[in-house]
């Protein structure tokens, strides 16, 4: 796909179903989301897949985060099921006497988005989903993040089963101008 209808057509899909990337193809992408702007090359981030049993394990979790309510907690239980494919993002800041946090955490998001764009360039779907959750100590723990890391939320992934609906065309005036 040419770049400008790739970054042009890319949209959040909140529906999806199978297929999503195999664990073979998923890394072809995550070696190419690599070469994203980083200062110092320090990559501090990583990502795991949640496939299977992994997201219902996600989702007894959210369970418990979601109080007594049966009927919450059983929507809560089903939320990470909402795609094939979970791919959750974890930031690892490192200390550095050049490169400050907010730095780190851009490059994070710009291989984030360089995913997103080559999933969609190899015909899957995907959603940058975050919430509460990720504060709560049974979701950080299901994810090993350590002290000083953050978990960033999770690329729901998998094949758009809805068209979006159109998004207004953004005003580009508004947001460049000249000094
Ligand atoms: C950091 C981040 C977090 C997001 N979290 C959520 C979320 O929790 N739930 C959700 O529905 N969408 C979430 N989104 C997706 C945005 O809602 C979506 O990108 C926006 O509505 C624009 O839609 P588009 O991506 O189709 O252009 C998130 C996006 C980003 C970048």
């Amino acid at each position: 796909m040419e770049t400008l209808q790739n970054v042009l057509t890319r949209r959040s899909a909140i529906r999806l179903a199978s297929p999503a990337p195999s664990d073979e193809e998923l890394l072809r992408l995550v070696a190419a989301a690599m070469t994203a702007p980083d200062h110092g090359r320090l990559l501090p981030w990583h990502l795991l897949t949640l496939r299977g049993v992994a997201r219902e394990k996600l989702g007894q979790t959210y369970a418990s985060c979601a109080g007594r309510d049966v009927n919450l907690r059983r929507r809560a239980a089903a939320k990470p099921l909402r795609a094939p494919l979970l791919i959750a993002i974890v930031f690892s800041p490192v200390e550095h006497p050049k490169i400050p946090e907010w730095e780190q955490l851009a490059a994070t998001v710009a291989a984030v988005h360089t995913l997103a764009l080559l999933l969609h360039d190899r015909g899957y779907g995907c959603i940058w989903r975050t919430g509460e959750v990720l504060e709560d100590e049974g979701v950080r723990s299901l994810h090993e993040v350590k002290p000083g890391e953050r978990l960033l939320g999770w690329l729901y992934t998998g094949t758009a089963i809805d068209t979006p609906p159109s998004r207004p065309s953004p005003d580009a005036q508004s947001r460049l101008r000249a000094l």
